[in-house]
C-alpha cells in the first residue's frame, strides 16, 4: 500500500514537474523571441544556401526577384550575396529611414571590383566613398556642369543636338514603310550632348577616334551589368580571372583611360586661355588643380575618374528615360495624341526646331516624363549603399559594412501609393506636387539624400526638348502596322534597365 502511494506520488511529481518544464521553455522562447525582435534582431531572411546565400533566389531581372521575395518577407528583408549581407529596402517609410534619418550612416557606396578597376580605384564621384574627397568632386560636378544656371548656358547645345536628331529621323523616312532605329538615335542624341559639354565636342564624330569611343561607351555599359563572383565570394575571385572577364575589365580600363588622357592632353594648352563662358568641364576641371596646386585634391586621375563618370552615370540613363517614354506612348496611342495636341496647340505650325522657350506650359509632357520615371526608373535598384556603423532600423539591428539596395521600382508601383499602379497613366501627375528631387520617399527614381543623383535638371532638359520635337515633327506608328499593344516590352538586365529590343519605328514628317 505505501508502495503503491509512493509510486502514485512520484508520477504525479514527474508528469507535473514535466509539464511545467515544458510549459517554462516555451514561454522563455516566446518571451526571448518578442524581446529581440522588438530590440535587436535581423530583418526576416529567406532560406540560404551555404556559400551561395541567396543568389539562387535572383533571376536576370533582379528588381524583379526582389519584389517577390519582399511580399513574403516584408518591406526590409536580409539576403546574403555569398558571404556579403545585403539588406533590401522594399517601401517608401523604410527608403525614407535610410535615405533621410539615417542617411549618413548609409552614404558610403560598397566597393567592387568593376568600379576599382575602371574607375580608376574609386576616384569618380558615384563610387568615391562618403568623405573629404567624395564631397569635394561632387560639388565640383555640381557647380560646373550640373547646376540649374550651368545647365541653362547648354541650351544651345540640347537645341542643336536635338534639331541634328530629327533631320536624322527625316532622313531616314523616305517612305511610309521606312522602319528607323530609334534607340540607336537617342543613344547618339544622349551621347553628344554629354561630350560636348564634358569634353568640348562630339568625339563620336571624329573619324577612327569616335569609332574607337563608341565601342567603349558600348562596352562600359555590358561589363557594368556583369557580375564578378569574387565581389560576393572572394575565395572564388580566381574564376574570373580563369573565364577571362578580369582581363575584360582590364582592357576595358586601359583603353578607356588611353582615351581619356589623350583628352585631357588635347585640353591642356587651351584650358587656360579659353573665356569663362568656352569652358567645358575638362578646362574647369584642369584650371582648377592649376589654381589650387599641391594642395588639391583634385590630379589629373581625378579629372579623367570625374568625366568618365558623366558619361556612365548621365548617357545610358537620360537614353534609356525617353527610349521607354516612346515605347509607352507607342503602346498608347491616345496618351500619344494627347501629348501632340498640347504640344502642337501651343507651338502651332512652327516648321523650325521647337526650342526650350516654347516648353513653357507644356504640363502634359512633364507628366508623361514623370510616368515613365514612375514605371521605368532607368535604374530600378539605384545604386548600392553601404553602412558605415552599427544602425537601429525600424527596431532590426544593421551591423556596419552592411550593403542597401532600395528597391524603388517595386516602391513606384506600391498600390498603398497609387490607383491602377500597374497602369500607364500621366494623369496622376498632372495638379500634384509630387516630385522626383527626393522629397516623396514613394517616388524615387533618382535617389535621394546625400548620395542622390545630381543630374536631375541635367537629365531632364534633354528628356523635355527631345520629346517635344518628336512629338511635333512626326506621327508615329509600329512598322508592319503593329498595334500598339503588341510592342515587344522586354526589359534588358544589369543596372541600367533599357528595351532588350531596339526600338523600331516608323515616322511620318507632320506638317500640320
Ligand atoms: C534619367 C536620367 C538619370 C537617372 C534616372 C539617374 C538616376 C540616378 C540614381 C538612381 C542615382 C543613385 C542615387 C542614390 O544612390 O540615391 C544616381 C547617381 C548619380 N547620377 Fe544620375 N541619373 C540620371 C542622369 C544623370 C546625369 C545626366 C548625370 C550627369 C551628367 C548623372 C550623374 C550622377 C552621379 C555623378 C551620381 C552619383 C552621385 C553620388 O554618388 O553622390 N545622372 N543617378
Amino acid at each position: 500500500m505505501l508502495n503503491l502511494l509512493s509510486k502514485t506520488l512520484s508520477s504525479l511529481l514527474e508528469d507535473f514537474s514535466f509539464k511545467y518544464l515544458v510549459f517554462l521553455a516555451i514561454f522563455l522562447i516566446l518571451i526571448y523571441r518578442w524581446f529581440s525582435r522588438s530590440t535587436n534582431s535581423s530583418p526576416p531572411s529567406p532560406p540560404k544556401l551555404p556559400v551561395i546565400g541567396n543568389l539562387h533566389q535572383l533571376g536576370p531581372h533582379i528588381h524583379r526577384s526582389l519584389n517577390s521575395l519582399a511580399q513574403r518577407h516584408g518591406p526590409l528583408m536580409l539576403l546574403h550575396f555569398g558571404s556579403v549581407p545585403v539588406l533590401v529596402v522594399s517601401s517608401d517609410d523604410a527608403a525614407c529611414e535610410i535615405m533621410k534619418t539615417h542617411d549618413i550612416t548609409f552614404a558610403n557606396r560598397p566597393k567592387n571590383i568593376f568600379f576599382k578597376k575602371v574607375c580608376y580605384n574609386f576616384k569618380d564621384v558615384a563610387t568615391a566613398p562618403y568623405g573629404e574627397y567624395w564631397r569635394q568632386v561632387k560639388s565640383i560636378c555640381v557647380l560646373n556642369l550640373l547646376s540649374n544656371k550651368r545647365v541653362r548656358s547648354f541650351r544651345i547645345v540640347r537645341e542643336e543636338e536635338t534639331e541634328s536628331l530629327i533631320t536624322k529621323i527625316r532622313q531616314s523616312s523616305t517612305s511610309t514603310s521606312s522602319v528607323v532605329n530609334l534607340s540607336e538615335m537617342l543613344a547618339t542624341l544622349t551621347n553628344d550632348v554629354v561630350c560636348r559639354v564634358a569634353m568640348g565636342s562630339k568625339y563620336c564624330d571624329r573619324g577612327e577616334r569616335g569609332k574607337v569611343f563608341k565601342e567603349l561607351t558600348s562596352e562600359l555599359s555590358i561589363l557594368m551589368s556583369r557580375i564578378h563572383i569574387g565581389d560576393y565570394i572572394p575565395w572564388l575571385a580566381w574564376v574570373s580571372r580563369l573565364n577571362g572577364l578580369d582581363a575584360k575589365f582590364d582592357n576595358l580600363a586601359k583603353r578607356f583611360d588611353e582615351f581619356l588622357e589623350m583628352v585631357v592632353q588635347e585640353h591642356i594648352g587651351d584650358a587656360l586661355i579659353k573665356n569663362k563662358d568656352q569652358k567645358d568641364l575638362v578646362d574647369i576641371l584642369l584650371c582648377m588643380q592649376k589654381e589650387r596646386g599641391d594642395d588639391s585634391l583634385i590630379d589629373g586621375v581625378s579629372i579623367k575618374a570625374i568625366i568618365l563618370d558623366m558619361f556612365a552615370a548621365g548617357t545610358e540613363t537620360s537614353f534609356t528615360l525617353i527610349e521607354w517614354t516612346m515605347s509607352e506612348l507607342l503602346r498608347h496611342p491616345k496618351i500619344m495624341e494627347k501629348l501632340q495636341n498640347e504640344v502642337r496647340g501651343i507651338v502651332g505650325n512652327k516648321t523650325d526646331i521647337i526650342t526650350e522657350g516654347d516648353l513653357v506650359g507644356m504640363h502634359y509632357l512633364k507628366a508623361v516624363i514623370k510616368e515613365t520615371l514612375r514605371l521605368h526608373p532607368p535604374i530600378p535598384l539605384l545604386l548600392p549603399r553601404m553602412s558605415s556603423q552599427d544602425a537601429t532600423i525600424n527596431g532590426y539591428s544593421i551591423k556596419a559594412n552592411t550593403h542597401v539596395i532600395v528597391n524603388a521600382w517595386q516602391i513606384g508601383r506600391d498600390p498603398k501609393s497609387y490607383n491602377n499602379p500597374e497602369e500607364y497613366e500621366p494623369e496622376r501627375f498632372l495638379n500634384s506636387t509630387l516630385d522626383y528631387k527626393g522629397n516623396d520617399f514613394h517616388y524615387i527614381p533618382f535617389g535621394a539624400g546625400r548620395r542622390g543623383c545630381p543630374g536631375i535638371q541635367f537629365a531632364m532638359a534633354v528628356q523635355e526638348i527631345a520629346l517635344a520635337n518628336l512629338m511635333h515633327k512626326f506621327d508615329w506608328a509600329l512598322p508592319n502596322a503593329a498595334r500598339g499593344e503588341d510592342l515587344d516590352m522586354t526589359e534588358s538586365t544589369g543596372a541600367s534597365v533599357c528595351r532588350v529590343y531596339p526600338l523600331k519605328v516608323v515616322a511620318l514628317p507632320y506638317s500640320g
